[in-house]
């Protein structure tokens, strides 16, 4: 990021004590200048002459708010016809102070109009009446996740990353996790409306940052999926990941004996490599970076930007695809990493994208570039030998700058193919400045059989997979695991050695002599055994599928016997009574039975889908497995639940239960009132038939939890949650918080009402493992109404 407080005190510049400086996010569109920042992009030839005026205008402009119709495509569509079909209409034409305000639009380039666009001033949003209904509803489908404030441009690289269902997908720089959500969603592209499917996939969303991790769980759990796992660990020297060979593909003719060693190291079919990067293309967004950007940021991460793009590029299987993006238009943080990681790991290409999505007007990859090597700008030097030379030998020891920070020779850049990098610029398309580069791993290309010394070996009995590998001369004897030479035929590699650590600070040479491993070795106190010292979250723990909780779970849901049981764990210290049961897929199963959770860091997996129920009423009946189906599981477990757990209802008792907290039985009409009395106590699940009620219409069938006690009901949704739902088929917030919420404000107590609130207040995170709040006042139901 770049440092603080630096910049000259120059007029164009500003000095520290203009008060235009003193909040960086407040600036004056006047103290939108950096020199620095002109000099050196001038010198980069980013773009024709003609263009750099428009371009620098366009960076000084506010940024649009940009959005996306988040979820599953079914779920997607859905919403996003409320919003082309309803709110557009009704925005049209909307005059404020004299002026014709615009209509969210589509974004042209997003796969089925699925991201927004407006621009309409944070006061216009808080005072125009239409609007304002408009952005509560924004709001709160923004809480419970199924709109994603983000902006366009980082829309772009889970779109080039292409995700189905079945494939193992690595996040390496994940946090906040607009960019995990996309993925998530595209694993879970086969969930319906109401229900989740499992994906036989993988989504590993890992940050070095611990506390961003968190906001990255939190983002994450809007579309709960038992096929995600978040790590905190510095992706440069992201460990391998063992998995059985009963998880591994192997391609059809590998040799047995190949195939039924024990653990392979899982290889990933899609990398994004977001990497931490200067972020000069977010000035719209950040204006204080006009203040603050200097060229030596993006010198400084160009070698980490690398180490990660590289560890990707190792963790790929054959075939797969890799996005590296950054928000940044340095060609040192962009062009130069992707050159350079191509010339030192041979096997793959740049994959040309640019018709992938129609509408999208982008600039091709740069292919010659001068990077400074002051921070006051001196491009002087057109290639690395020429600066070294200019150097005595104590400044040769002192110098940060790599040979990977210069552009490679023109016939190696015409042989890269640098030009199907993508670059978009502010002033194409209205946002933010960014960077795509899209690498695959190339298929092998077999030659003739018959003429291959693989076959000759293969003859003999010595086919290159059964040859160990040679030992690094940091491997310990005893460490030593079964290794397997790569070899085509199979598409997981073998494990590489544990406890290593790149030498971080060495520079990353980019001769394409040495060979593809990098040179790996131990960093004093900086083990996999040292991180995981440090690492304090609880274990993991699968539970039988006969234990009592699950079979409590199994008779009270009425489960069918295909429910996944045995994939059902807890995250409790031992001894310590079971709170919530979270539930995996297979693949995220295997990996955490065979990896040390502390090793690779693992803050969570898998989705929690029942929680224990704690209130008086779960104690006066006796019962010490009460537990409920949570809402944020629901959709996973609900193509299991049989029909003794399930109740009908029409949209009129949705509305009686959106209404009350603990609405009584008596209260509502039959069948339901019969239905829900003749139950036990406890969880079930309500299928709610579409309907009109007044102007309301309910168009497609409802899932929800609910509690039932003695003689009421209790919609087990958190108030947050409720109120998106109830503006989204009510058009209004009917439910008893947002009621409570006005009484109180009129009371004159501070608490303000959901619908002020603001599209992009800080969403608050849930670090909680057993947070569950209800949209009570007591948040434990209903048992609180005896
Ligand atoms: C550009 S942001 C990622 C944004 C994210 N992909 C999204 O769409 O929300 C870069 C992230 O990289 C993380 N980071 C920095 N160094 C890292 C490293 N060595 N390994 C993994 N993550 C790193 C930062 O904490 C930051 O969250």
């Amino acid at each position: 990021m770049p440092r603080k407080g630096k910049g000259p005190k120059g007029k164009r510049n500003g000095g520290r004590d203009d008060p235009a400086w003193s909040r960086t996010d407040v600036i004056e569109r006047e103290h939108m200048h950096n020199d620095r920042l002109e000099k050196y992009y001038k010198a980069q030839n980013i773009l024709p002459e003609q263009e750099w005026d428009q371009f620098l205008e366009a960076m000084r402009d506010p940024l649009p708010t940009t959005f996306r119709v988040a979820g599953s495509r079914q779920a997607a569509r859905v919403l996003n016809d409320i919003i082309k079909d309803v709110h557009v209409p009704h925005l049209a034409g909307v005059v404020f102070e004299g002026e014709a305000l615009s209509p969210p639009q589509q974004i042209p380039w997003y796969p089925d109009g699925l991201a927004w666009q407006f621009n309409v001033a944070k006061k216009v949003l808080r005072k125009s009446p239409e609007m304002k209904k408009f952005h509560s509803f924004l709001v709160f489908e923004t809480e419970v996740g199924n709109i994603s404030r983000q902006e366009a441009v980082s829309m772009l690289p889970p779109l080039f990353l292409e995700v189905e269902p079945h494939h193992r997908v690595m996040d390496m720089c994940a946090a906040p996790g607009s960019k995990t959500a996309q993925l998530l969603e595209a694993l879970h592209a086969h969930d319906t409306l109401t229900s989740s499917s499992l994906p036989s996939g993988l989504l590993i969303a890992n940050d070095s940052d611990y506390k961003r991790t968190h906001l990255l769980i939190h983002q994450a759990a809007r579309l709960p999926s038992p096929a995600l796992m978040v790590t905190n660990l510095d992706a440069s020297i992201f460990p391998a990941i063992k998995i059985p060979s009963g998880q591994t593909a192997f391609a059809a003719g590998t040799k047995a004996r190949v195939a039924a060693k024990k653990q392979y190291q899982l290889l990933f079919d899609r990398i994004l490599c977001d990497v931490p990067c200067s972020g000069d293309g977010t000035l719209r967004k950040n204006p204080g970076i006009w203040k603050h950007w200097s060229p030596m940021d993006g010198n400084g991460l160009h070698s980490l930007q690398l180490r990660i793009l590289q560890r990707a590029m190792r963790m790929l299987k054959k075939g797969g695809r890799i996005v590296y993006s950054t928000c940044s238009i340095n060609p040192v943080e962009n062009e130069a990493v992707v050159a350079a990681a191509l010339k030192s790991i041979p096997g793959f290409e740049l994959v040309d994208m640019s018709n992938h999505l129609p509408g999208l007007i982008y600039r091709p990859g740069l292919t010659a570039w001068r990077p400074t090597v002051t921070r006051e700008i001196n491009t002087e030097f057109a290639t690395y030998e020429e600066y070294v030379q200019s150097l005595d030998e104590s400044e040769r020891a002192g110098s940060k700058m790599l040979e990977s920070h210069w552009p490679p020779s023109p016939g190696e850049a015409e042989s890269i193919g640098l030009t199907r990098c993508l670059r978009i610029y502010p002033h194409l398309q209205d946002t933010g400045g960014f960077f795509v580069a899209i690498l695959q791993k190339k298929q092998p290309v077999r030659p003739p059989a018959a003429s291959t010394k693989r076959t000759a070996d293969a003859a003999e009995g010595l086919d290159r997979a059964d040859v160990k590998k040679p030992k690094l001369d940091t491997q310990e004897d005893d460490k030593e695991p079964e290794v397997e030479q790569p070899d085509d035929a199979d598409e997981e590699l073998p494990e590489e050695p544990e406890e290593t650590s790149m030498e971080v600070d060495q520079p990353v040479s980019t001769n394409t002599a040495l060979p593809a491993e990098p040179k790996i070795r131990f960093k004093k106190g900086k083990t996999a055994e040292g991180a995981s010292a440090h690492f304090k979250e609880n274990p993991y723990t699968f539970i039988e599928p006969d234990d009592l909780i699950v079979t409590a779970c199994v008779e009270n849901f009425d489960l069918s016997a295909n429910f996944p049981g045995g994939n059902m764990l807890v995250r409790n210290p031992a001894g310590d009574t079971v709170r919530s049961l979270y539930m995996v897929n297979d693949i995220v199963k295997s990996i955490v039975q065979h990896n040390d959770f502390a090793r690779i860091r693992l803050m969570t997996c898998g989705t929690k889908v029942f929680g224990k129920q704690e209130g008086a009423e779960a104690k006066r009946d006796g019962v010490d497995s009460h537990f409920r189906v949570l809402a944020e599981g629901l959709p996973v477990v609900l193509p299991f639940v049989g029909p003794r757990a399930v109740a009908h209802a029409d949209f009129a008792a949705l509305r009686i239960l959106m209404e009350g907290y603990y609405p009584l039985t008596s209260g509502f009409a039959e069948p339901f009132r019969s239905m829900i009395d003749a139950k036990a106590n406890g969880s079930y699940v309500v299928r709610f038939q579409p309907g009109q009620l007044g102007d309301a219409t309910l168009a497609h069938e409802l899932v929800l939890p609910i509690w039932k006690s003695n003689v009421s009901v209790t919609l087990m949704l958190d108030k947050r949650a409720k109120s998106a739902l109830s503006l989204r088929i009510f058009g209004e917030d009917i439910t008893s918080a947002a009621r409570d919420a006005a009484a109180k404000k009129q009371k004159g107590e501070s608490e303000a009402t959901p619908g002020a609130a603001v599209v992009d207040a800080p969403v608050p995170v849930l670090e909680d493992d057993n947070a569950d709040v209800l949209d009570s006042p007591t948040a434990t139901g209903a048992a609180e109404e005896e």
